[in-house]
């Protein structure tokens, strides 16, 4: 659900009761990335991903999406290199997506939409002490975006979607112990990267975009199990958990970079 404010400055998103706009913010997500007006930079490195899938902790609905949790209280489930100076822990991923295939992801490619996008959120534990504080400065997240398209069975998802029942309701959680969200990823390295912020509250400046050139594929009924969430908790009149994704922000004076030419 997106609102039609009249000024845009002091609209509340329905979703969060929180400004839809950071007054002031320069570096807003999600975007629209014009793939001709992105700049290949032969500088940036390949992004190196290794997860260890026993840190996997518990899959639970928080109201606004449903995440899967890592222990990310050592260095085991980590990224390092492409635009990153430093390694960055795996703390959580969750999804976005849409009512309908015609739309759902955050981000845009030539301002086509997908109909979901997976968002795997890393934290500087070399530099800051907690991921609350890396929450709050510019060089404090690296957040992975894969987008998700209408197509074949995704073997690796469907351990996701097979949890979900269990999840339906806001503040239910299941323990999930062993998954490797490496499964998630596709096969290509191609990726754009630009600073952007968090596209859920608190909405902070603080995002190392890495999103994906290539999205990966999951069927009908993989898109339809996650419509069947709930933003609402047990009891409560019920409203579907579907277009969970905030508006596209202003690109202001951004490049967006691409490890491809
Ligand atoms: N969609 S997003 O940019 O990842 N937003 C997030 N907000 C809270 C912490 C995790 N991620
Ligand atoms: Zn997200």
């Amino acid at each position: 659900a997106t609102c039609t404010p009249k000024n845009r400055n002091d609209a509340l998103h329905p979703l969060w009761q929180s400004p839809l706009t950071i007054p002031g913010g320069t570096r807003q997500s999600p975007i629209n990335i014009q793939w001709r007006d992105s700049v290949y930079d032969p500088v940036l490195k390949p992004l190196k991903i290794s997860y260890d899938p026993a840190t996997c902790l518990h899959i639970w609905n928080n109201g606004y999406s449903f995440l899967v949790e890592f222990d990310d209280s050592a260095d085991r489930s980590i990224i390092v290199g492409g635009p990153l100076e430093n390694q960055y822990r795996l703390k959580q991923f969750h999804f976005h997506w849409g009512a309908i295939n015609e739309w759902g992801s955050e981000h845009t490619v030539d301002s086509k939409f997908y109909p979901a996008e997976l968002h795997l959120v890393h934290w500087n534990a070399v530099v800051y002490p907690t991921f609350e504080e890396a929450v709050m400065e510019g060089d404090g997240l690296a957040v992975i975006g894969v987008f998700l398209k209408l197509g074949a069975h995704h073997e690796g998802l469907q351990t996701l979607v097979d949890a979900l029942p269990a999840i339906k309701h806001k503040d239910t959680v299941i323990e999930f112990d062993v998954f490797d969200p490496s499964c998630l990823l596709p096969p290509c390295p191609d990726y754009w990267t630009y600073a952007g912020s968090l596209t859920t509250p608190p909405l902070t400046e603080s995002v190392t975009w890495i999103i994906k050139k290539q999205p990966i594929e999951v069927d009908e009924n993989q898109l339809e199990a996650f419509r069947m969430l709930l933003f609402t908790s047990d009891g409560e009149e019920e409203k579907r958990m579907v277009d969970n994704f905030r508006p596209l922000q202003p690109l202001m004076n951004r490049t967006v970079r691409s490890s491809f030419q």
